[in-house]
C-alpha cells in the first residue's frame, strides 16, 4: 500500500485529492498539509473532502509527517511547492507536482531536485490532455509551416496563473513537432497595430471567469479550411485521479524527472 500525503488538502485540488486516494486501489492517505496558520489545522482529512471521517489530521508541517508517507502530492503554489520538494529530496520521498506558473529559476530547482528523488511534474494529470498533446503534435507535424497555430484557455475565476500550464504543455507540443522553441515564437498578447500575423509565431488567448474547471483549444487556421482541437474537463476527479496515478507509479523508481506521459507510456 503506498502511503500518500497531500499537499494543499483545504484546496480545490487537495480536497479532490483526498476522495481520489480514499477511492484508489494501493493507495491510502498518509498525510495531509496545509499552511501552518490555517484554520483547517487539526481538522480531520477525510470530513474535509467530504468522504467521512479518516482519522487524518490536517497538519501544517510536511517535514513532521515524513515517516507516514511514501510520495507526496502538492497542488498548491509556487513557493509552497518548492517548500515541499526541498523536504521530499531531504527524506528522500518522491513527489508528483501539479501546481502550475513556476518561473525559469523555480523549474531549474526542480530539475536539480529530481536528481536525488523521484519528481512527477505535469501541468495537466487528465488522461484526455495527455492524449491530446500526442493529437497536437500530429497535427503540427502534418500541417507544418500552411497554418497558423493560436491557443485559447479558459477558466474559473480564482485561477491566478496565465496562461494556463497546460496552453503552455499544448504550445510546447506544437512548437516542438515543427522544430520551433516556444521561448522565441510566443506571442502572449496583442493590442494595438500589430501588423500581420507572422506564421512561426504561436498566440495564446486566455479567458478567466465563473467556474470554468478547463477549456483548451488549439486553433489551426489554414486557406480554405481550420481545424480545432479541444478538451474540455467538466470536473476535477479527472486531474485527481490521474495524478494519484502518478504517485502509485512513482513510487520506488529512480531519482529522475518524469511528467505525466511516462506515466501514461506515451513518450515515443
Ligand atoms: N496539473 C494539473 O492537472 C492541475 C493543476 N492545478 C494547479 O494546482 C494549483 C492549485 O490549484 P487549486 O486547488 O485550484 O488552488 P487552491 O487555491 O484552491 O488550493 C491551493 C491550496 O494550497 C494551499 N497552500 C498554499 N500555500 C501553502 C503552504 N505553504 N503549505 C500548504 N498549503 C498551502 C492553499 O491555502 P490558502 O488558501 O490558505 O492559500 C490552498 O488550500 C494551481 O497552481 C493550479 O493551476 C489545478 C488543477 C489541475
Ligand atoms: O488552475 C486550474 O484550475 C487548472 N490548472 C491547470 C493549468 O494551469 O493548466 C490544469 C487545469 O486546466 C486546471
Amino acid at each position: 500500500m503506498i502511503r500518500i500525503a497531500v499537499c494543499g488538502a483545504g484546496g480545490r485540488m487537495g480536497r479532490a485529492l483526498i476522495a481520489a486516494v480514499q477511492a484508489a486501489e494501493g493507495a491510502e492517505l498518509g498525510a495531509a498539509i496545509e499552511r501552518p496558520d490555517s484554520s483547517l489545522i487539526g481538522s480531520d482529512a477525510g470530513e474535509l473532502a467530504g468522504v467521512g471521517r479518516l482519522g487524518v489530521p490536517v497538519n501544517g508541517d510536511l517535514a513532521a509527517v515524513a515517516d507516514r508517507f511514501d510520495v507526496a502530492i502538492d497542488f498548491t503554489a509556487p513557493a509552497a511547492t518548492l517548500a515541499h520538494l526541498a523536504i521530499c529530496r531531504a527524506s528522500g520521498k518522491g513527489l508528483v507536482i501539479g501546481t502550475t506558473g513556476l518561473n525559469e529559476a523555480q523549474k531549474a530547482e526542480l530539475v536539480a531536485a529530481s536528481a536525488a528523488t523521484g519528481v512527477v511534474y505535469s501541468g495537466n494529470y487528465s488522461i484526455g490532455v495527455n492524449v491530446t498533446l500526442k493529437l497536437l503534435e500530429l497535427a503540427a507535424a502534418t500541417f507544418g509551416d500552411s497554418v497558423d497555430i493560436d491557443v485559447l484557455e479558459a477558466h474559473h475565476r480564482h485561477k491566478v496563473d496565465a496562461p494556463s500550464g497546460t496552453a503552455l504543455m499544448m504550445g510546447e507540443a506544437v512548437a516542438g513537432a515543427l522544430g520551433r522553441d516556444l521561448k522565441d515564437v510566443a506571442v502572449y498578447a496583442r493590442e494595438g497595430h500589430t501588423g500581420p500575423r507572422e506564421r512561426q509565431s504561436i498566440g495564446f488567448q486566455t479567458l478567466r471567469g465563473g467556474d470554468t474547471v478547463g477549456d483548451h483549444t488549439v486553433f489551426f487556421f489554414g486557406e480554405g479550411e481550420h481545424v480545432e482541437i479541444r478538451h474540455v474537463a467538466t470536473n476535477r476527479a479527472n486531474f485527481a485521479n490521474g495524478a494519484v496515478r502518478a504517485a502509485i507509479w512513482l513510487a520506488g523508481r529512480p531519482a529522475a524527472l518524469y511528467d505525466m506521459r511516462d506515466v501514461l507510456g506515451l513518450k515515443s
